[in-house]
């Protein structure tokens, strides 16, 4: 398919440097007197044992800004002249803005005003500056003669931020969002919005670019906080860089696995136990094991206390069990029901034993003495030969009520605290451990857990009302959404009470065999219908000539997605080379070390990473900013480089159930240049690619 455009000619207006310079240059003289003012108030804050953190974010929020401070202009139709940048400045004085914040709504036709659609915009100028410098300009005229309307804004600046060469980093595209994009950033669902597109289309961008949105329109979130969701601590630190950038350091991010922060994951799962684990049937389940663990004797129970015997009949006990699952409070908190209950009635058991000594049938004490049912000497001699024990010095004002509220909570307290009553409550209703019900459950010996388990365990916690300090967020962001077991999506949905979620992700990346199909399938158990879609439609990151290349791979598993249109093309084929089994690692190794343009990812299934990594001397797990990094398609989920080298593309595919999926990622990562090295034939769906085995030189082989 055809590129969006050809590469753009850079349009700049001269003489006009030198007025935009000037207008940069007090920008930054009123950033940084506020700089200065922060710092100051931090500085007094801190010195009067105060609260800080407000001055602190302040300015961690004033120099976050520094870079690209300023980065557009818009000339409206209305005669004003609008500056736009990464926060709104405002004149000391007057309070007149000299700078809109990229979030105010006035600002939003810098992303989507078109020559058919101005919105008033006469003119619209990107402003490129290094520091503090202003080095180019772009306008653009929106006159119904001007640009052709072809849905992209800001052509050169785009271009030159997707052909950059990459830095291990992902970096906002404030100054580039386009209008597709921005429509999301802005989108004012109250709800779950989910946005899907393919490889490259900006989800992770928007996603980001959204929180930033979301926090500056509605400040609440502030307080209630804000969770990002990655598929990996890998790719938590690629993006790590793109909410500060825009100011917000607020956010939270985490895998699914840090959500539970007590759980070790030391053990990988075959693909069918990942796909099991994963399902919303082992909800059920585990509710099923708590429910199991509680007993409801069919014959009387003795409880033995200060030597006597209690006798326990199955009706007191199903009722203790009746009143406490009543309740609907999780396992151990209506396990405090079921023991109030129990010894309630073991209580009432004592109760009875000492008015059967003590009381004739008709309820009066048997000396004759009091009327009232208070205990004369005969009683208390006459309990005492019966084993009771009354404290002798709570009687030493006289007889009393045979047994008053004081005495009955006494003796409720003295049962709980006996080992003999613990051990029959215990046996009736055990204390349980999240670990425990799911070891119950999965009935095999825990020698350590796995992600697919965290889930499980967190359900599990649930149930039992073992929560600790779960923190819950006033809107969540999931990117790599796909990957999510419906197990997951239950653990995500009780951090976020208010249901306020943008998800991202591609259903044709899946790589989770417990992973996500169906939006709607997912979804719909916890928000029914209130969810909307929004679709990506353009791929900035890969080019057309390799999307090409995955053209096959993609009809043959997904015959019904659509790829997503490369925004560019770069000229450059992707190829393949066969190879053998034995000369696999030394053919990349040599490819890897003729490789001289810009970073270069090898993608290579785990089975070859430990020889791959012993030859080319890389680190396992990778660092992202090393110039060559090796790295298993799983990890590879979200990244880019500018060169892609994939290792044995058939081991991708028949490993992992859905390998099909982590080739086609592995292949769209590279925003310039890909080549695969197959060892024996190569997989039918790559057989299209140019086969270069007998390649004539190293600058024609180089991925
Ligand atoms: N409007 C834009 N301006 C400049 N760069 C952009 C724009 N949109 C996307 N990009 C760049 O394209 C690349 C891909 O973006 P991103 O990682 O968000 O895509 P994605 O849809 O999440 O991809 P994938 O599903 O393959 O992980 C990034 O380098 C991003 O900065």
């Amino acid at each position: 398919m055809a590129p969006i455009i050809e590469l753009g000619e850079r349009v700049t207006a001269s003489g006009e440097i030198e007025v935009e310079q000037e207008y940069v240059a007090g920008l930054y003289a009123r950033l940084d007197a506020l700089r200065e003012e922060a710092a100051g108030r931090l500085a007094a804050a801190r010195r009067a044992g105060g609260e800080a953190a407000v001055w602190q974010a302040e300015v961690a929020r004033l120099d976050a800004v520094e870079q690209g401070l300023c980065f557009g202009r818009l000339d409206l139709h209305d005669g004003r002249r609008i500056y736009i940048g990464r926060l709104g400045l405002f004149r000391d004085d007057d309070g007149e803005p000299l700078l809109l914040d990229w979030r105010v709504p006035v600002a939003r036709a810098f992303y989507t005003a078109t020559a058919t659609a101005p919105q008033g915009v006469r003119r619209r100028r990107r402003i490129t500056t290094r520091g503090r410098t202003v080095v180019a300009l772009n306008d653009e005229l929106l006159t119904p003669d001007g640009a052709g309307d072809d849905g992209l804004v800001g052509e050169a600046a785009l271009l030159a931020a997707v052909t950059a060469a990459r830095t291990g980093r992902m970096h906002d595209i404030v100054t580039t969002l386009q209008a597709e994009q921005d429509r999301i950033v802005r989108h004012e669902s109250g709800g779950v919005l989910v946005v899907q597109g393919g490889p490259g289309t900006g989800k992770t961008a928007v996603a980001l670019h959204r929180v930033a949105y979301l926090l500056y329109t509605r400040p609440h979130l502030r307080t209630r906080g804000v969770l990002v969701v990655g598929p990996s601590r890998i790719f938590l630190d690629y993006i790590g860089q793109v909410l500060p950038g825009l100011g917000e350091n607020s956010v939270v991010t985490a895998t699914i696995t840090d959500l539970v922060p007590d759980v070790e994951v030391s053990r990988v799962d075959p693909p069918e136990a990942v796909a099991l684990k994963g399902r919303a049937v082992m909800a059920e389940r585990l509710a099923e094991t708590v429910r199991s663990r509680v007993r409801t004797p069919d014959h009387p129970v003795d409880v033995e206390f200060e030597q006597q015997v209690l006798r326990l009949d199955p009706r007191t006990c199903d009722r203790a069990v009746r009143n406490a699952r009543r309740t609907g409070l999780p396992h151990n908190e209506a396990r405090l029901v079921h023991q109030r209950e129990v010894v309630d009635a073991l209580a009432q058991r004592l109760v009875d034993g000492m008015e059967a000594v003590v009381l004739t049938d008709t309820g009066e004490a048997i000396d004759g003495g009091s009327a009232d049912g208070r205990l004369g000497e005969a009683d208390l001699r006459a309990l005492a030969a019966a084993g009771f024990v009354i404290d002798q010095d709570e009687h030493d004002d006289g007889p009393k009520a045979l047994l008053d509220q004081a005495d009955r909570v006494a003796l409720r307290n003295s049962l709980l605290a006996d080992a003999g009553v613990q051990a029959v409550l215990d046996a009736l209703w055990p204390p349980l451990t999240p670990e425990h019900v799911v070891s119950d459950l999965l009935g095999e010996p825990v020698d350590g857990w796995s992600a697919a388990d965290v889930p499980l365990l967190d359900e599990a916690a649930s149930l039992i009302g073992h929560v600790g300090d779960r923190v819950t967020f006033g809107h969540v962001v999931v990117d790599e959404a796909q990957e999510l077991s419906e197990m997951a999506w239950r653990m995500l949905m009780r951090r976020c009470p208010t249901r306020s979620m943008t998800i991202v992700g591609d259903p044709a990346q899946t790589g989770n065999p417990a992973g996500t199909s169906s939006w709607d399938h997912v979804l719909r158990p916890h928000v029914r219908d209130r969810w909307q879609l929004a679709r990506l439609t353009v791929n900035y990151r890969t080019p057309a000539e390799i999307m090409a290349a995955t053209a096959d791979l993609l009809a043959a598993h997904h015959p019904g997605t659509p790829p997503p249109r490369s925004v560019r093309s770069t000229g450059e084929t992707p190829w393949r080379i066969r190879t053998t089994r034995a000369d696999l690692v030394t053919t990349v190794t040599d490819l890897a070390t003729e490789h001289g343009d810009g970073q270069l990812a090898i993608i290579a299934p785990n089975a070859h990473i430990e020889p791959l990594a012993a030859a080319l001397s890389l680190p396992t797990p990778p660092d992202l900013t090393g110039e060559v990094v090796l790295l298993t398609p799983g990890q590879a989920k979200g990244l880019e480089f500018d060169s892609v080298l994939i290792a044995d593309p058939a081991e991708i595919l028949g490993t992992a159930p859905l390998g099909h999926n982590d080739l086609y990622v592995a292949m769209t990562r590279a925003t310039q240049r890909l080549g695969i090295v197959h060892p024996g034939p190569s997989p039918v769906e790559l057989t299209a690619i140019p086969d270069r085995s007998h390649r004539p030189t190293g600058a024609e082989t180089s991925a």
